[in-house]
Parts: C-alpha cells; structure tokens; sequence
C-alpha cells in the first residue's frame, strides 16, 4: 500500500467530525403574562439547525462507510421527534390559563402541542435536546442545536454548557 494511503487512513482515525443537518417548520405559540406582542398567538418560521459528533466509520465492510452517520438516519430521528410534531401545530404553556384556549382548539380540529413549559426558544430547545438525545446510537454525540425564532434571533444548546 503506498504511504499516502496508510497516512490518509491514520488520520481519519483519528479525527471526531461534527455533521450538521438543517430543518424548517412553521409553528405558532404564545407567551402567555409576556410584557410584550408575543403574548399574542403568532407564529414563526422555525429554523433548526443539529450538529452532532462521532467518528467516521472505518470498516471497510460497512455501507455506512466514512459518515458520522448518515444525513438521511438524522433526518429520520429529527423529523420524526421535532418537525413532523410541531410543523403547523400551535405550542401553549399548559400551566397557564391558555390550557383552556387549548382544549377549544383541539375540539376544534387544531393540531395543538401542550408544553410543560413557556413555550420561548431557550425552552424549546432544551426540550429538543432531550429529544433528540434520546433516540442517537450510543456512539453519537449531540453537540449542539441552534433554533432560529426570526432572521435575528435564535437561540442555541450546547453539550458542553450542561
Ligand atoms: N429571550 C427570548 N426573547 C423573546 C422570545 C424568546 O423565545 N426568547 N420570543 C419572543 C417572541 O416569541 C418572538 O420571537 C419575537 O422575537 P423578536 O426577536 O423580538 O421579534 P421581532 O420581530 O419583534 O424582532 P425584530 O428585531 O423586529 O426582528 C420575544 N422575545
Ligand atoms: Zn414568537
């Protein structure tokens, strides 16, 4: 085997790679006792960005070989716990008075998500987090998720803040 090759296979090794996937869902919410126009029920054009990290498969045998994991397993996990919930669903805080506004709204027919918490983009991204956490291989990690509310602000989780 020429040496470039032997090299080339040492460093990808030895190499932890971070693998980004992105995501878009529209969701309503409301803020419920906020000092402020999102008290109103209004919606978002959410952007959510995953990062997880790992190293690439090696095995030479395996049809996974050289990804972290593959961009399509990640859009599974992520569309199956986050988008295809909250894409056109409408997000309360059930320990709020808008438990009410809920339940009319789900008689109604509305797709509408109860949150065990206020429903700002810190919340949901941890909420996200946990998710996601859940449902990866033992050998992937997640690393960080950004949620993007508007075109300036987001708000964003880290593995090595918590
Ligand atoms: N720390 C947080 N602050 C606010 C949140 C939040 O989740 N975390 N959420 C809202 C509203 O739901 C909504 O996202 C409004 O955000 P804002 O950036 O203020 O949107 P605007 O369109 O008013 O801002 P521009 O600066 O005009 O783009 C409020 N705060
Ligand atoms: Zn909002």
């Amino acid at each position: 085997m020429p040496e470039w090759v032997t090299f080339a296979a040492q460093t990808i090794v030895m190499s932890k790679i971070r693998i980004t996937k992105q995501f878009n869902f529209e969701t309503g919410h409301a803020l419920f006792g906020y000092d402020g126009k999102c008290r109103n029920v209004h919606g978002h054009s959410y952007k959510l960005s995953v990062t997880v990290i790992g190293t690439p498969i090696t095995d030479t045998n395996h049809v996974k070989l050289g990804m972290v994991i593959d961009f399509g397993d990640l859009k599974k996990i992520v569309k199956e716990e986050i988008v295809d919930k909250y894409d056109h669903a409408t997000v309360f805080n059930k320990n709020t008075p808008h438990v009410e506004l809920a339940k009319e709204l789900t008689d109604r027919g509305h797709n509408v998500i109860l949150a065990d918490y206020q429903p700002t983009s810190e919340n949901m991204v941890i909420h996200f987090a946990e998710k996601i956490k859940r449902r990866l291989p033992e050998n992937i990690k997640l690393f960080s998720l950004r949620l993007q509310e508007t075109d300036s602000s987001f708000a964003e989780w880290y593995a090595s803040d918590n």
